[in-house]
């Protein structure tokens, strides 16, 4: 049965009447001082196993008791609990693809079986990681060497999208616990960004990666053949190849026919989506760079947060109140993006990842029952390391005329005290001093005495008052680490999954394919023979013609 329009649902039209009553009323400032203790109410702690408390700090939004109440009525009156178990328990949940969605099996640490269509998917799974730990294992002790004999020094990880992102962002997260392999990861179809990994690179010691879910990307197998033919120009023995280049697919067929090796193959399944992959084969890199041990550790980080998020209360649900919250400023506020900013120098793709993670997963606007959404859905998400953001962007997030929720991610203790310590109290201190700012603004009484203590007057000082005014009320949340270890960083990736899993839900849209994506494809492919000759175009609109022809005159 399908699900009617969320904004028909009585509940979402009370939120409505709500807003339309108060939100323009709510001051995050004010409600501070009118409840000392706000930030007992509305923040929540996840107590791990062995690596510290998550905490998160969700009292500076624009929310009160009754939005609250509300927007967890929201969640229930959409089914959430429902929809949670249906992916948990392997329904064909991604309805256009007729797929299961159960990236969560792939980090089951329960012992249970995880069924799909009537099989447990467990023991191949488990297949898949035991050959992750043999290989990477035998590639870290020196056991696997190159066609010379030597070591492998170097990975370069081939791929694009969620066979790249997630890899990557994880890797450089990770980096304190790097094995010493050297890392890279070619994604670009741009064959720059191929040709100045291979100047940093030797073919002896060198695996390459080819990552490619479908194995049919035309990005991933230009530069995989590229690749290989860079490597052959050198090896030249074709047998060589199988000493240095795996592949991470669902098409075994496909990486067959390209050359490689049926036992280096690392498989995975059509129920795993491309930007929920790093758990599958594709985390074959990670394995690679933080050793096998460590890279169970981030399952295990992911695992905790399926289990809270299948067991908590909707109103002690991390996933959920994060999910919750950005509906309310999505739909209701208006706000049409929404910034992640780590604190942390390692997480500097962490927004880069999520903004495949969340934008292609809900970048949509027809509804699982196949009627447009006459509301917004996913937001754009993006974001940059604190504090270079804060030197670049923050300026509009304090002063701008949009609403901007900002998600501030930073670790209590850091893998680098250099200099006493000096660095990370200072990182600290700016990401606190970011969303105290944001919440509580600079008054115009404020900034007109500091200007008159500073000896200003008149219509100068009149002038600049408006200019120097932070109107405060921006919302933050703030998640706070003890430190970034590969189980804290399961445990925050799983949490921005179930985030958008649960938007996904509210906005009923299915957050599990990506149509989008194939229009673009389909006219690279046919704009491709139109690149072939250097004859003129006019098959296309005059814009593209236009294009066409001056790059033609041009190269
Ligand atoms: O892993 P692959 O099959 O090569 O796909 C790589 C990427 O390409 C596509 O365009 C999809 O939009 C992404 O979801 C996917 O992650």
């Amino acid at each position: 049965m399908s699900k009617p329009l969320l904004s028909t649902d009585p509940v979402y039209q009370k939120v409505q009447q709500y807003y339309d009553a108060n939100g323009a009323k709510i001051n995050i400032k004010q409600l501070f001082e009118s409840d000392p203790k706000r930030f007992d109410k509305f923040n929540l702690t996840l107590k791990t196993p062995n690596d510290g408390d998550i905490l998160l700090d969700y009292s500076k939004n624009r929310i009160t008791d009754d939005v609250w109440k509300l927007l967890l009525q929201l969640a229930e009156s959409r089914g959430l609990a429902k929809a949670r178990d249906e992916m948990f328990g392997g329904t064909h949940i991604n309805i256009t693809e007729d797929r299961a969605v159960l990236h969560t099996a792939l980090r089951n640490k329960s012992g249970k079986p995880v069924m799909v269509d009537g099989k447990d998917v467990m023991p191949d799974v488990l297949a898949v990681l035991a050959h992750m730990k043999e290989f990477t294992n035998q590639v870290l002790s020196g056991e696997w060497k190159g066609y010379t004999g030597k070591k492998i020094t170097d990975v370069v990880n081939i791929g694009i999208g969620g066979s790249d992102l997630g890899p990557l962002m994880v890797t450089e997260a990770l980096k304190p616990f790097s094995k010493g392999l050297n890392m890279h990861f070619v994604s670009n179809i741009d064959g720059t960004h191929l040709a100045e990994t291979l100047k940093k690179i030797s073919a002896e010691s060198t695996l390459f990666i080819i990552a490619s879910k479908t194995f049919t990307t035309q990005e991933t197998i230009t530069n995989a053949t590229s690749a290989k033919t860079w490597f052959l120009e050198t090896a030249k023995d074709p047998s060589a190849v199988a000493k240095h280049f795996v592949a991470l697919s669902t098409n075994e067929e496909k990486a067959t026919a390209f050359g490689i090796d049926a036992k280096n193959m690392f498989g995975f399944w059509d129920w795993v989506g491309g930007r929920y992959s790093l758990w599958s084969a594709i985390g074959l890199s990670i394995s690679l760079s933080i050793g096998f041990e460590n890279f169970e550790k981030l399952q295990e980080g992911a695992y905790f947060v399926d289990q809270h998020f299948q067991t908590a209360p909707l109103d002690q649900n991390v996933p959920v109140i994060l999910a919750l919250l950005g509906i309310w400023y999505s739909n209701f506020y208006g706000a049409e993006t929404t910034a992640l900013l780590p604190y942390d120098q390692y997480l500097h793709r962490f927004s880069a990842y999520f903004q495949q993670g969340d934008m292609e997963s809900n970048g949509k606007g027809v509804c699982k029952s196949g009627k447009r959404a006459d509301y917004q859905t996913g937001p754009i998400v993006w974001g940059e390391p604190g504090t270079n953001g804060q030197h670049a962007f923050y300026q509009l997030i304090h002063q701008g005329t949009r609403v901007i929720p900002c998600d501030f991610i930073a670790p209590a203790q850091t893998h680098n005290p250099i200099a006493g310590g000096i660095h990370h109290k200072l990182i600290l201190a700016n990401f606190l001093a970011q969303t105290e700012a944001l919440a509580l603004g600079k008054t115009e009484e404020q900034v007109r005495s500091e200007l008159e203590k500073a000896g200003m007057k008149g219509e100068k000082l009149e002038n600049l008052v408006p200019h120097k005014v932070f109107t405060g009320n921006r919302p933050t949340n703030s998640i706070v680490v003890k430190k970034v270890t590969p189980f804290v960083l399961g445990a925050l990736i799983a949490t921005y999954e179930h985030k958008i899993f649960t938007q996904g839900v509210i906005w009923d849209v299915n957050s599990f394919d990506q149509w989008g994506v194939e229009l673009g494809k389909a006219l690279a492919k046919a704009i491709e023979g139109d690149l072939a000759n250097n004859d003129k175009v006019s098959s296309h609109d005059s814009s593209t013609n236009g294009l066409i022809n001056f790059i033609k005159s041009n190269w």
